[in-house]
């Protein structure tokens, strides 16, 4: 069991293909999961009645298998099932489970409940009664499993075909699927933990990773360190709050465009002028937060990004350029769109969030950091970095201004504009998990300092 942080996001087609190209057979894939289930269940067990819900298919397999395997190790251990078993494997794991197998409809609850009734396999909604009563023994549990993915949802785009319950833990089979992370999918599975089956696949998604950053050295100084260019506008909070975070993700010297006071005093301040960006040390200019999109706004874009620096760009300034204007610019620009701002730039669709965001990316050639709950990066190079959901208080104002900045700072010290974007990610959401409940913008910037220190 070990967290899914930078391991691949593969689809249940992607899956398959890793299976067989491992050219072990699905009897001995399905021993390996089942012995990782069972190693797991003893664990999170600890004592207590388990009740395993097998389905149809190698998601019940699975199930079959991990129960013998705990029953042999004497737990107290009960199977429930939904229909016979229909795959070879799957016959076979029942087989081998030598206790009575109840009835879903009338199995008692147990204290664990483990869901071994669909996984990737999943196509059309659950039949009423099943998810009826998966929900009624969920409810009556202590504590809740689900085998591969909870019953209920789709596995490639964050689809809920049924409404499951929601798990405390959800067991990923040999690499994490796109519903374990994107919603409104995510948030049914609880923890997410990986077992490993032995595939050695590697697509181009991986889950979003803890960046490896360099720390200061005896050589650095206030520009080696970054500097960070921030242009403000109609709504000055945004930009300050965006200098802060920049300042407090590690950028040496942030240069704020405006002539009003305003502390903290490590902020540098200078009236906008039109040959303000002039200056080859800025290693990154951030635009958009509190723009505006009035006429000086758009002048102000404009003038900007004629200059060859290299931008993050956001908030009202992603309504003001088009993605062929993007794909103009010298240098990669990273793009920090929530989904209005998203659907404002690139238009609808119903493809999944990964796809969307990854031909956004090579849509504006620009690094596309796709915001939510969700939040999904992408490359025009075909990277894609999905983040594990951080905190639902992200939900308050003035926290995507906050994500700006700590991107800014990235941007400015990393060569690369993916690495950069994703640095930026992580240590806005590992600062929203250091901050209390109902925190607000402001103290979720200061906590990017304990978040570039845990790294
Ligand atoms: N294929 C392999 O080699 C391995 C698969 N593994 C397990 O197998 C799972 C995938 O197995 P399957 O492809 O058999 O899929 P599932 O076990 O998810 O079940 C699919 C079966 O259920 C039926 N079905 C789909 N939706 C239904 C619905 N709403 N109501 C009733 N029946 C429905 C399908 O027709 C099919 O028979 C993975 O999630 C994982 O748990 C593991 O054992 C590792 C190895
Ligand atoms: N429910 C949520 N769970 C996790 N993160 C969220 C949630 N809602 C919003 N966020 C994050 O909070 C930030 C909000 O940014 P944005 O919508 O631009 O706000 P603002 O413009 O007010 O600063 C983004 O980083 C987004 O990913
Ligand atoms: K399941």
């Amino acid at each position: 069991m070990t967290p899914l942080d930078g391991t691949p996001v593969l689809t249940a087609a992607q899956m398959r293909d890793a299976e067989e190209a491992t050219g072990v057979s699905v009897e001995d894939l399905m021993h390996r999961a089942g012995t990782g289930i069972a190693t797991a269940l003893r664990r999170l067990a600890a004592g207590r009645e388990v009740l395993i819900l097998c389905g149809p298919g190698n998601n019940g397999g699975d199930g079959y298998v991990a129960a013998n395997l705990l029953a042999a190790a004497g737990l107290s251990v009960r199977v429930a099932a939904l229909a016979e078993p229909r795959s070879a494997a799957a016959i076979k794991a029942r087989d081998g489970w030598g206790g009575a197998v109840e009835d879903v409809a009338d199995a008692a609850p147990a204290a664990i409940l483990v869901d071994a009734l669909f996984g990737t396999g999943l196509s059309r909604p659950l039949d009423d009664a099943i998810a009826n009563r998966l929900h009624e023994l969920q409810a009556t549990a202590q504590f809740s499993i689900a085998v591969d993915l909870p019953s209920g949802l789709a596995t490639d785009d964050g689809a809920v075909l049924t409404r499951p319950p929601a798990f405390d833990v959800t067991l990923a089979l040999g690499a994490a699927k796109p519903s374990h992370l994107l919603q409104p999918a995510a948030r049914y599975c609880g923890a997410v933990r990986l077992l490993d089956i032995g595939l050695g696949a590697a697509g181009q998604e991986r889950v979003l990773a803890a960046p490896a950053l360099r720390d200061p050295g005896p050589d650095s100084h206030k520009y080696t360190r970054g500097l960070v260019a921030i242009v403000p506008g109609a709504m000055p909070g945004a930009a300050e709050l965006a200098s802060i975070a920049a300042l407090r993700s590690g950028a040496g010297y942030v240069l704020l465009l405006t002539d009003a006071p305003g502390s903290p005093h490590a902020i540098v301040r200078r009236a906008w002028r039109d040959d303000a960006l002039d200056d080859a040390r800025i290693g990154a200019v951030l635009i958009g937060p509190g723009l505006g999109r009035d006429a000086q706004a758009q002048h102000r874009l404009d003038t900007a990004l004629a200059t060859p620096h290299r931008f993050v760009i956001d908030g009202d300034a992603l309504h003001l350029v088009t993605p062929d204007r993007l794909a103009t610019l010298k240098e990669l620009a990273i793009l920090t769109p929530h989904s209005g701002e998203f659907d404002a730039l690139f238009g609808t669709s119903d493809i999944s969030k990964i796809d969307r965001t990854r031909r956004a990316a090579a849509r504006a050639n620009a690094i596309v950091v796709h915001k939510g709950a969700d939040t999904v990066i992408a490359a025009p190079d075909g990277r894609v970095a999905i983040a594990a959901h951080a905190s639902d208080w992200l939900s308050t104002a003035g926290t995507g201004d906050v994500l700006a900045g700590a991107i800014a700072a990235m941007r400015a010290g990393l060569p690369d504009a993916f690495e950069a974007a994703c640095a930026g990610v992580w240590l806005h959401a590992d600062a929203a998990r250091r901050c209390d409940k109902a925190f607000i913008a402001d103290d979720l910037a200061v906590a990017l300092t304990a978040a570039r220190g845990a790294l």
